[in-house]
């Protein structure tokens, strides 16, 4: 393997206490919020169907009209508080808000730019009402921050002249000012989440991204970083010159999700789905598909199975209004949370072979295994095919524990259950296995429930 310098520092899981807690959260919360919230994906009477959040970078879109749109920001319903009753209830472990995206607009004060919440009519930080009403309600804040900053002077996607390393030089400078801003201006923030660092210029900051990664976690120790933020000696982030993750989990699925336990490469990982294709920021006229509730949660349940977290992305308008679609969502996701969060909090993959029926997830500390069905057979057989020498001693359903099942023994390791399926069971069921073993797997050291 190559030797270098600023590859991947740690091979394998983080298994300190911080990750341990980010390992279990499950369910997130995505924010986009900012100026694109305003024309929300139309501009002079057009529609961009393109992502609402880069209106600026669609053309026809005039970049000083929007540039001067700080000036109309006032969102007068802006109720942080409400944002994080709503996202308690939908059972959020961890929300990610977007301090400062593409456009280079900061939500927070800044020192190092009127670019910023304080100059427009509103004039009040944003990041730290946020801040404070999730840490109220116990769910962890996190901070998106774009590097690719459509506003600073010194921004450059490569690098070519030497005007433009020497304006690389100043942007380096005030994007490590804002991010020691950020931790310091808000030090119960749990990790960061980056974006925006796709540029050829960026790719040749290696050594400034490490030391700058570094001096983060010297300010936060346990800070979470994912694969995003830097590059390594030959510019590739994710995963370094020798496939090695580089960070703390690996950042690649936005807007997909792995199949298989093996495309995860045993790493974490997060998934940031949008709800409706293709849409961060707010726009007033989502068209094409929107997903369900019953869509979010299987993506939920499948990410989970794979040691995963799911974040689902909300875009509040130009008032600071959650629309109307996604406080619907978050309504049906929670009453199914609050029926079924034994199976996604502190659960990750279990190494049974997946079956058509939907997906397994075993809790980390006890070794229960859940059954979460969201495609039942026709004749109610739920197939199981268990490792050797696992037999099924207590099978009963998560909402009613006296309903248990004997599994019926089809071949050896392997079973049916048999579901009194109804027509109108519309969510999914989760059934649990308290497995026991002739001998006692040293990794679960298994207790009775
Ligand atoms: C195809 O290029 C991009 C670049 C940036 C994005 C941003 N990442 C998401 C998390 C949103 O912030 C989106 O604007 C999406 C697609």
């Amino acid at each position: 393997s190559l030797t270098l310098k600023h590859g991947a520092h740690r091979l394998g899981k983080r298994t300190d206490p911080m990750m341990e807690r980010w390992r279990n959260y499950g369910l997130g919360q995505f924010i986009h919020w900012g100026l694109y919230a305003i024309p929300g994906g139309h501009w002079n009477g057009a529609y961009y169907g393109g992502a609402a959040e880069w209106i600026r970078a669609w053309k026809g879109m005039p970049n000083e009209q929007y540039d001067n749109l700080y000036k109309e920001f006032d969102p007068a319903e802006f109720d942080p508080k409400a944002w994080a009753e709503q996202a308690k209830d939908m059972g959020a472990k961890y929300m990610i808000i977007t301090t400062k995206h593409h456009d280079g607009f900061c939500l927070w004060p800044s020192e190092f730019t009127d670019y910023d919440v304080t100059n427009t009519p509103y004039g009040n930080d944003i990041i730290g009402p946020l801040v404070e009403a999730y840490d109220a309600v116990g769910i962890d804040v996190y901070l998106y921050f774009s590097v690719m900053d459509w506003n600073h002077p010194g921004y450059r996607s490569k690098l070519e002249t030497i005007n433009d390393k020497e304006a690389y030089e100043e942007f380096k400078e005030f994007t490590r000012n804002q991010l020691l801003e950020l931790l310091e201006r808000y030090p119960t923030t749990k990790g960061l989440w980056f974006d925006g660092t796709w540029d050829a210029a960026w790719k040749e900051q290696a050594d400034f991204a490490d030391n700058l990664a570094t001096e983060m976690r010297e300010m936060i120790p346990g800070l979470i970083i994912g694969s995003r933020f830097r590059p390594d000696d030959y510019g590739n982030r994710h995963f370094d010159s020798n496939g090695d993750l580089m960070g703390d989990y690996e950042q690649g699925w936005e807007r997909k999700l792995p199949e298989t336990y093996e495309e995860t490469k045993g790493n974490d990982w997060d998934c940031v789905m949008t709800v409706p294709e293709n849409q961060w920021g707010y726009h007033s006229d989502w068209r094409g598909h929107v997903k369900t509730s019953y869509e979010l949660i299987e993506m939920l349940v499948k990410s989970v199975s794979l040691d995963g977290n799911f974040v689902m992305n909300f875009g509040p308008n130009g008032q600071g209004e959650i629309r109307q679609e996604e406080t619907q969502l978050a309504k049906e996701i929670g009453e199914w949370m609050d029926k079924n969060n034994e199976a996604i909090y502190g659960c990750g993959y279990l190494d049974w072979e997946k079956q058509d029926w939907g997906y397994y997830t075993k809790d980390r500390q006890t070794g229960k295994i859940y059954m979460i069905v969201f495609n039942r057979p026709l004749n109610g057989a739920l197939k199981i095919k268990t490792p050797d020498k696992v037999s099924l001693d207590k099978v009963y359903s998560l909402k009613d524990s006296s309903q248990s099942f004997v599994p019926e023994e089809i071949h050896k390791n392997e079973f049916f259950i048999h579901y009194p399926f109804s027509e109108h069971i519309d969510s999914p069921i989760v059934i649990v296995i308290e497995p026991s073993s002739n001998e006692i797997d040293q990794n679960n050291s298994y207790q009775k429930a």
